[in-house]
């Protein structure tokens, strides 16, 4: 089984935070690698991902999901559906103090997951639902809704549209987004922009849907 390496895994956060340029503090980068410590022990038993290498883990997921933070720049309120083990939702808590993220999933041994992590790194913004998103019903809706392998974008727009704000839009991050699953989406959604994402030490295809009423 591979060790969990922390200072070699801070090297290669370090270099990946340079690289993306999202001057992350040290305590940002220490919170990211405190968070990965906790997926790679979890993991073991609760099944949380399939990748089982803390080094691979790095770069497939809290890696990816740092390349996607500059597409939240303007974002407040934010909601990660089918949030799993926290990807991107707990990478971008913690690139974002400032900006509320509430994260979903219908697994419960997941969202246990997910409340362990706040609690343990103190992440005052994060908000977790144990549910259906299409049965989530909030009082103030979101300004961006996010999702990462979660759901055919069709899917994705028609069980969590009751849930955007006016003006707000959806930002799916995907491998290929192929085009016959961007031009089929149902009214009023349309793709407003693809935009290609390059992911530190990833020789993969990565893009940010965004979506948003027509
Ligand atoms: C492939 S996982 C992706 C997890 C994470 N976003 C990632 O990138 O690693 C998809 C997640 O969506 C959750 N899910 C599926 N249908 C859902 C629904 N209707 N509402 C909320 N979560 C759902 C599943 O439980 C699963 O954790």
């Amino acid at each position: 089984m591979a060790v969990f390496d922390r200072a070699a895994l801070a090297q290669v956060l370090k270099n990946g935070v340079e690289k993306l340029d999202l001057g992350l503090s040290e305590a940002q980068q220490e919170k990211l690698l405190d968070y990965l410590a906790l997926l790679n022990k979890w993991n073991k038993v609760y099944n949380l991902t399939a990748v089982r290498d803390p080094m691979e883990m790095m770069t497939l997921h809290v890696l990816d999901s740092l390349a996607a933070v500059p597409a939240f720049k303007d974002a407040q309120n934010v909601l990660d559906v089918g949030a799993g083990g926290g990807l991107p939702g707990v990478v971008l808590a913690i690139a974002r103090p400032d900006m509320k993220v509430s994260m979903i999933d219908i697994v419960h041994k997941k969202t246990a997951f997910l409340n362990q992590v706040k609690a343990e790194l103190e992440l005052g913004n994060v908000t977790v639902y144990t549910k259906k998103v299409q049965e989530l019903q909030v009082k103030t809706p979101y300004d961006v809704i996010t999702s990462r392998a979660f759901a055919d974008l069709s899917d994705f727009v028609n069980w969590s549209g009751h849930l955007l704000a006016e003006g707000g839009r959806f930002i799916a991050l995907k491998g290929t987004a192929p085009a016959e699953e961007r031009e089929r989406l149902p009214d009023p959604w349309k793709v407003n922009e693809l935009q290609p994402l390059q992911v530190p030490g990833l020789d993969a295809q990565r893009h940010l849907v965004f979506i948003g009423r027509v």
